[in-house]
């Protein structure tokens, strides 16, 4: 949990409220970004994560949009697409910065991670999350566990609770902290550190009262970029993951089933 990070609070409280407007637009508003979209399109908009490889339904609406290198955003409602600019890019300053941080934990020169990701052209997907009130609570999932594709995720939310990690084998609530950033370290780290970093299980409960909105930044490495276990780390030790094209892991992803760590394991070495 990220405070004192640098980004406004009003930015923040403006994303979040042109966040709603966009999931309330009307249907037929939202359509040109709809019908189960390829997951390299610039914007797409659903419900639930993958319908067509799923046997049940998630509670969740999302917008997602690829945001870097090139920032493709909606231009509705009408002053969205500057204020998830200047989110998207000050998400991007934060993520180089934790990234550094990283490299260095790892004994390696601050750089390390950024350099192997090609990162100043990485990857970011800008994902709104909407997960209405539902009836039956306990009966639905928003999300269901997963790890997430990228390096980092970045999130916010709008101070519903509703995000859960996994930690010694149970479900802990990440309760919102007014003004703070979530960090969840995501697949393609644990790939790049050999698993010194493990990619955090989460998963998005329900409650039957509030809206509940999530705005999660995943930041990844370069889509043309092959990522596997940094050199330097394998002097001493084998590799525990196979090296693949970012691209390939991502497309791959979105078009799995959502279920626990499924598509990394894919490319696990035994
Ligand atoms: O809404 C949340 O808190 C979690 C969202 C999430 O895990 C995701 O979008 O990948
Ligand atoms: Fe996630």
């Amino acid at each position: 949990m990220l405070t004192n990070h640098g980004i406004p609070e009003n930015l923040v409280e403006k994303l979040m409220e042109k966040s709603r407007e966009f999931h309330d637009l009307p249907i037929e508003e939202k359509k040109e970004f709809g019908d189960n979209k390829s997951p390299l399109e610039p914007i797409r908009h659903g419900t639930s994560f993958c319908p067509q490889v799923e046997k049940v339904h998630y509670w969740r609406d999302y917008l997602k949009a690829n945001t870097f290198p090139q920032f493709n955003f909606p231009h509705k409602p009408p002053g969205y697409r500057e204020v998830a600019y200047e989110y998207s890019q000050k998400i991007r300053g934060l993520g180089r910065k934790l990234l550094e941080g990283i490299s260095e934990s790892l004994g390696l020169a601050s750089n390390s991670i950024f350099e192997s990701t090609e990162f100043d052209s990485g990857h970011q997907v800008f994902v709104v999350n909407m997960y209405p009130p539902c009836p039956q609570p306990h009966l639905a999932l928003g999300l269901p566990p997963h790890s997430d594709i990228g390096l980092l995720t970045l999130l916010t939310q709008n101070g519903i609770g509703g995000l859960q990690v996994k930690h010694h084998g149970k479900w802990v609530n990440v309760n919102p902290v007014s003004n703070s950033i979530t960090v969840i370290l995501a697949d393609q780290l644990e790939v790049l550190s050999n698993g010194r970093y493990e990619g955090v299980l989460h998963r998005a409960i329900l409650n039957n009262e509030e809206t509940r909105i999530s705005v999660v930044l995943v930041n990844g490495p370069a889509l043309g970029k092959e990522i596997g276990p940094l050199a330097e780390l394998l002097e001493k030790e084998k590799p525990l993951f196979k090296s693949m094209k970012y691209q390939d892991y991502f497309k791959f992803h979105q078009r799995t089933r959502l279920d626990d760590k499924n598509t990394l394991y894919e490319i696990r070495l035994n």
